[in-house]
């Protein structure tokens, strides 16, 4: 089994060193990211297509002469700047993530206006019902996050009201109420005809975050 304490690392990165990263990789997943459409849409003919998987396969290449072994993981700086860049919704390096850039109001209501592409697609034309959850776990579990909460998904409850589009899309979530170490949080995702998902999600810190925090508290 994965040892999950062992992906949180502080890696020690000053700020613009880690701006010089994002700034590298971030156009490289945005790269790999729009090839997914085009696998789908594309009307090469087959020279074409040929071609342009010789010249995918030479960039594979090149990418895979020095890499990490692992995933991605957490990392993070004694600034407290967190990069979660492997995020399969949100990561600045997963081409395979819409990406979601997650905002958050005075409030604590977290919000993201986002695009699915027809690589999201399930059924005819709309966006992938598994894909929607990606989606609201991400963002319910950020505003347990921003509310004080940071937790694993415990229980995520969806409720497909409509179908939903492709294409331009928000969702948001508030915090509801925290229990000890479950954080309570509801949202939804509205496309331009109103809300197509609404979301239900208990969010629960595992005993070592827990424990971690009393810690730091205690050092206070
Ligand atoms: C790691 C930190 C992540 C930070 C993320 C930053 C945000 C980023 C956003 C990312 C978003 C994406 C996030 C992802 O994608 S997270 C990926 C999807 N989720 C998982 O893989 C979670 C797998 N499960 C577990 O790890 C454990 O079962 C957890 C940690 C959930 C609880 O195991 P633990 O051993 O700690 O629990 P306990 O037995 O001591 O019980 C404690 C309390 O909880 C209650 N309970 C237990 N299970 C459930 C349940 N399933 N629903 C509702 N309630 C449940 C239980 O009755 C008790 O209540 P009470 O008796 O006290 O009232």
């Amino acid at each position: 089994m994965t040892d999950v304490v062992s992906l949180y690392v502080n890696d020690g990165l000053p700020e613009e060193e880690i701006a010089r990263q994002a700034a590298l990789y971030g156009p490289l997943a945005e790269d790999i990211r729009a090839l997914i459409p085009l696998g789908i849409s594309s009307r090469a003919d087959d020279d074409e297509i040929r071609r342009a998987r010789e010249h995918l396969a030479a960039a594979t290449e090149i990418l895979e002469r020095r890499r990490d072994s692992g995933p991605f993981g957490t990392r993070f700086n004694d600034a407290g700047h967190f990069r979660t860049w492997g995020n399969a919704a949100a990561g600045l390096r997963n081409a395979v993530a819409p990406p979601l850039e997650v905002h958050t109001d005075p409030d604590g209501r977290v919000w993201t206006d986002f695009h699915l592409h027809i690589g999201y697609e399930g059924p005819a034309g709309h966006t992938h019902g598994g894909v929607s959850a990606l989606v609201l776990d991400q963002v319910l579990g950020d505003a347990a996050r921003v509310g004080g909460s940071p937790g694993m998904t415990g229980t995520l409850t969806l409720r497909y009201r409509k179908p939903t589009p492709l294409g331009d899309l928000h969702a948001e979530a508030k915090l509801d109420r925290i229990e000890g170490r479950k954080a309570f949080v509801t949202g939804h995702i509205a496309g331009p005809d109103g809300i197509c998902v609404e979301a239900e999600g208990i969010f629960i810190a595992p005993q070592w975050i827990a424990d971690a925090r009393a810690k730091f508290e205690a050092q206070d």
